[in-house]
């Protein structure tokens, strides 16, 4: 099957997102994994699927695979290059648009400056809503709030991290580390996506504090690896790091691929993300049939 791809970036977190609002494409996990491949398909981070309005009061309906081929609730970055698809596409001529997602309503705004704002909604803290199994765990108060202890890794080399948890729709659990540039993210990230206490996997951060209102980040995004920026593991990191007394409530987060730019009020209150989106290039390419 031949079909048309737009690819995307928003802070280097990158993407191939297909126009379906006249029709699905039927894709399966084979095919998502094709598209996403670096060597055999397009390469991406994540495919996005732009799908018409599964009802009213909204605009569009947002569909997300990550680059192993699972669906998933939310992506940041990706809700901003959604904004920039569905005007540069003319499929709206709004400046702000309701977007229905798995893990709920997102609302992109273009912005004049050619950033894209996005209300992520509020964030969940419940454990078993992450989900994130406790059983067992004591809560290390922290600030009016509480991390985690997690053991990774077999005996013979097991380490244990503090992690703050937590989901934007997806699930994370953000460390808070002394230098990101020499935090171990291949050897942690992938203990932490697969510990079993996540049961849907987890996306592992790591964040530098630099001061109240500005940190440095790296992700180990669930079902793609590291990845040079992830928009709601930027916002789960500002989140956490307010909720522990570290943040004010506006803070630049400077990723590998770019600056995002997370806002958070207090409990029950939307994260705002403001970051970049940009259209790379458009192309078409021959998917291999499903089998
Ligand atoms: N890997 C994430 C999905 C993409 C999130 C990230 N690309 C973003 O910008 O939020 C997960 O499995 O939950």
């Amino acid at each position: 099957m031949r079909i048309r791809f737009t690819k995307m970036q928003g802070a280097g977190n990158d993407f191939v997102v297909l126009d379906e609002t006249r029709g699905a494409l039927g894709l399966d996990a084979t095919q998502y994994r094709f598209l996403a491949d670096r060597h055999f398909g397009v390469g991406a981070d994540q495919i996005l699927s732009v799908r018409p309005a599964p009802g009213e009061g909204v605009d569009f309906q947002y569909v997300i695979h990550n680059a192993d081929g699972g669906e998933v609730e939310q992506c940041g970055n990706g809700a901003r290059c959604f904004m920039r698809f569905v005007r540069e596409h003319g499929l709206t001529d709004k400046d702000q648009v309701r977007v229905q997602t798995l893990s709920g309503v997102i609302e992109p705004r273009m912005g004049a400056d050619g950033r894209v704002t996005v209300d992520m909604g509020a964030p969940i803290f419940e454990p078993q809503r992450v989900p994130f199994d406790t059983a067992g765990l004591d809560p290390q108060h922290d600030n009016g709030w509480h991390t985690w202890h997690l053991t990774l890794g077999t005996h013979a080399e097991s380490a244990k991290v503090s992690v703050a948890v937590l989901s934007m729709g997806n699930p994370h659990a953000v460390q808070i580390v002394p230098d990101v540039d020499t935090a171990p993210v291949a050897k942690q990230g992938p203990a932490i996506e697969h510990h079993p206490r996540f049961p849907q996997r987890v996306n592992a951060g790591f964040m530098q504090i630099v001061d109240r209102s500005h940190v440095r980040l790296r992700v180990f995004e669930r079902g793609a690896g590291e990845t040079l920026a992830c928009g709601t593991g930027a916002c789960a990191a500002v989140v956490a790091g307010i909720r522990l007394g570290r943040l004010d409530s506006r803070v630049d987060v400077q990723t590998h691929g770019g600056l995002l730019t997370i806002e958070w009020t207090g409990d029950g209150a939307p994260v705002l993300m403001t970051g970049p989106a940009v259209t790379v290039f458009e192309g078409d390419i021959e998917v291999p049939d499903a089998p």
